[in-house]
């Protein structure tokens, strides 16, 4: 069967899927585009000889969408996610699930009314080898129970829009996600320190932030996001256990000696930095969804919890102190105790 996929949100990583599940990935069709740029919903469905859709709830009512993918920006990801499961069709939804807590429980709510799951959410380092590597060493006991993570994000820049929030709520969610499945492990507390910002920001912006998480089983976690580093996109992940440590492998490049020195290049932005990791993320969801399988990816309810977090992350930000996290108990429909 060849899914059909209805795209909502042309706009950079939009474009970026539309080519991946047109060029990289089989068994799937991108039928039906839509952007509140119409130009830009046309742009990107001309190539792929897709249709431009009227608007979301258009899009994903249509005979000709199986699938539908949201790449739209994240005060409207709750909209159209909540729109798909009434229909019940499954939807993948690009980080963040919902820009607030409520919204992200008002989709567990409905998804778990409709029976089943139909909502995948774009966290695509679970899909990264490294971190699968990383994972696999945790996993075997290799390193003994984890004590402490240390982390670091790293932008080259960001462009005037980006807010000193969105170092938790845009940046920092992928360590969040990331973390939690690593661990296996849930985030109770956040706490976040500023040290001097660089110069080389915008005015308005707190850049670099440290973001201090404690996990229910006591590990401590260190992340820096760093979003105007400047030399390039770069992410470290240590976790040290009681019996050793295992780090997050940078991506393979070729050691260059040459003037007296030896180098490897850093990417510069995600695109090159994730390329495998949305390719085997969306592999594995289209074949779910071919099979008529529930996803087996990073859920609603992981949705969820990445902006609980996030979101008691920016308070640390605001009010100077350690906020805890809140997050509920997880339910059955989620593979939780109750
Ligand atoms: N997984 C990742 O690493 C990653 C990387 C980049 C972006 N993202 C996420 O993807 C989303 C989009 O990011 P982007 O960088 O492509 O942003 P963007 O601004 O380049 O594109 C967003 C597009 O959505 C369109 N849009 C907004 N509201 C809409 C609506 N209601 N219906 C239809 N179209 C609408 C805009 O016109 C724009 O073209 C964000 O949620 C972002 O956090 C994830
Ligand atoms: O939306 C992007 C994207 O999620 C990247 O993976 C992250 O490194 C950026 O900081 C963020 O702005």
């Amino acid at each position: 069967m060849t899914v059909r996929i209805g795209v909502i949100g042309a706009g950079w990583i939009g474009r970026e899927h539309i080519r991946r599940l047109t060029g990289t990935v089989t068994g799937t069709r991108v039928t039906a585009v839509t952007d509140i740029d119409r130009s830009r919903a046309a742009e990107a469905a001309a190539p792929v000889g897709a249709r431009v859709a009227a608007d979301g709830a258009e899009l994903i009512a249509s005979d000709d969408v199986d699938a539908v993918l949201v790449t739209s920006w994240g005060p409207t990801h709750a909209e159209h996610v909540l729109n798909a499961i009434t229909a019940g069709k499954p939807v993948f939804c690009e980080k963040p699930l919902a820009t607030t807590v409520e919204d992200c429980l008002r989709i567990t709510e409905a998804e778990t009314a409709n029976g089943r799951r139909l909502v995948q959410v774009g966290f695509m380092r679970r899909y990264d080898a490294g971190y699968r590597q990383m994972k696999q060493v945790i996993d075997s006991g290799a390193i003994g129970e984890p004590l402490v993570v240390h982390c670091a994000h790293r932008n080259p820049t960001v462009p005037e829009s980006y807010t000193s929030d969105m170092a938790a709520l845009d940046t920092a969610v992928h360590e969040v996600d990331v973390l939690r499945w690593l661990l296996d492990d849930e985030i109770v507390s956040a706490q976040v320190v500023t040290p001097r910002s660089t110069r080389k920001r915008f005015a308005h912006l707190r850049d670099p932030q440290i973001m201090l998480f404690e996990t229910a089983k006591g590990v401590r976690i260190d992340l820096e996001v760093f979003v105007n580093c400047q030399y390039g996109y770069d992410i470290q992940c240590e976790t040290v256990g009681e019996e050793g440590l295992v780090r997050l492998p940078d991506p393979a490049s070729p050691a260059v000696r040459t003037a007296a020195a030896h180098s490897t290049r850093v990417p510069t932005d995600w695109v090159g930095r994730f390329a495998d990791a949305f390719d085997t993320e969306f592999r594995e969801w289209v074949a779910r969804v071919a099979a008529g399988a529930e996803p087996t990816g990073p859920s609603a309810w992981d949705g969820y919890a990445a902006t609980a977090i996030t979101r008691a992350t920016v308070t640390s930000l605001q009010e100077d102190r350690t906020v805890a996290t809140d997050i509920r108990p997880r339910p059955a429909f989620y593979g939780g105790a109750a």
